[in-house]
C-alpha cells in the first residue's frame, strides 16, 4: 500500500477545532498519514484565544529536521506561524528539503479577534513563504492585508489573486466565508484561469477552524497525487459537510464536524 504523507506546520488549538488538531483530523478522514510541527501553543476554546505561547525557534527547526531527515512528506501546509523569525526559519527548511505541494494558509486573526500573526511578519510571509507555495488560501481580510487593497467586488478579488500570483504563488484560492451574500464563492486562480466555486451559505456561527480544515483537505488531496483544482473542489466539499452538521460543543463559536464528509447522509449524531 502506498501511504500519502501530509505534514502540518501550525499552532495548537487546545479546543481541538482549529490549528494542528483540525489539520490532523482532516488528514485522517481523507486517508493521508498526518504529521505535525507545532509552532505555538494556544490556550483556546469556543469562546476565544486566552493565551499564545510560541515554541522556541530551535524547537521548531528540530521538529522539521526530525521529519526531513527520516520520514519526508508528499505535501505540507502552514497555518499559524506567529512571527517573522518563525516564517523565515520554516521557509528556509522547506527550501532545504525541496518539499513541494506547499499549501500556505496565511492565518492572521482568529475569528474571535486574537492576533495569530504579528503585524510586522506580513513582509516575511510575502518575501519568503509565498514564493514557495503551490497554493495560497487567504480569506478576504487576509488577502486585503497581503495585497494592500480594499476588496469589495469580484473584480477586486480577481486583481488581488493576480497580485498574489505575481508575488510568486503558483495558485490562489480566495475564500469567501467572510461576507453575507446568499452564496459563498471561493475564487480559484492558477495564473491563467479564474474558477468561481460557489455553494449556498450555511446559516451558522459554528465555523471555528473552517479555514484550517479547508487548507488541510487541499494538502491531503495533493499528498495523494490529486491535481490542484480538483484538490480545492474536494476541500470545499469536505469543509461544507463539516459546517453542515453541528456538534454542539462549547458555548461560543463551536468546532465543525470532521466526520461528516465520510458519513454523509447521516444528518445528526
Ligand atoms: N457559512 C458558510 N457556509 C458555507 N461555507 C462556508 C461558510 N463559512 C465558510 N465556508 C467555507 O469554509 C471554507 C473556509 O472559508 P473561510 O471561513 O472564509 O476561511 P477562514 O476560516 O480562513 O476565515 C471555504 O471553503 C468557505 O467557502
Ligand atoms: C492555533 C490556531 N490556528 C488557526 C486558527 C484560525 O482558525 P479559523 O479557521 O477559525 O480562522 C485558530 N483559531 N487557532
Amino acid at each position: 500500500m502506498v501511504i500519502a504523507k501530509a505534514l502540518t506546520i501550525a499552532g495548537s488549538d487546545s479546543g481541538g477545532g482549529a490549528g494542528i488538531q483540525a489539520d490532523l483530523k482532516t488528514f485522517q478522514e481523507l486517508d493521508a498519514y498526518g504529521m505535525s510541527i507545532i509552532t505555538a501553543v494556544t490556550a483556546q476554546n469556543t469562546l476565544g484565544v486566552h493565551g499564545v505561547y510560541p515554541i522556541p525557534l530551535n524547537g521548531i527547526v528540530e521538529q522539521i529536521d526530525a521529519i526531513g531527515k527520516d520520514m519526508g512528506t508528499n505535501a505540507l501546509k502552514t497555518g499559524m506561524l506567529f512571527s517573522s523569525e518563525i516564517i523565515e526559519a520554516v521557509s528556509e527548511r522547506i527550501h532545504h528539503y525541496q518539499w513541494d505541494n506547499v499549501v500556505i494558509d496565511p492565518v492572521m486573526i482568529a475569528k474571535g479577534g486574537a492576533k495569530l500573526l504579528q503585524d510586522e511578519a506580513v513582509n516575511a510571509l510575502i518575501d519568503t513563504l509565498i514564493p514557495l507555495s503551490t497554493v495560497v488560501t487567504p480569506n478576504i481580510p487576509e488577502a486585503e492585508i497581503i495585497t494592500d487593497r480594499k476588496i469589495k467586488t469580484m473584480d477586486d478579488r480577481k486583481r488581488a489573486a493576480q497580485d498574489i500570483v505575481r508575488m510568486g504563488a503558483t495558485s490562489v484560492v480566495m475564500k469567501g466565508g467572510h461576507g453575507s451574500e446568499d452564496d459563498v464563492v471561493d475564487l480559484f486562480f492558477d495564473g491563467e484561469t479564474f474558477v468561481e466555486m460557489t455553494s449556498p451559505r450555511i446559516d451558522t456561527r459554528h465555523t471555528h477552524g473552517t479555514g484550517c480544515t479547508f487548507s488541510a483537505a487541499i494538502t491531503a488531496e495533493l499528498a495523494k497525487g490529486v491535481e490542484i483544482k480538483q484538490a480545492v473542489l474536494t476541500a470545499k466539499d469536505f469543509t461544507r459537510a463539516a459546517i453542515e452538521t453541528e456538534l454542539g460543543i462549547g458555548e461560543g463559536h463551536g468546532p465543525t464536524n470532521h466526520w461528516a464528509y465520510k458519513k454523509r447522509g447521516v444528518k445528526s449524531f
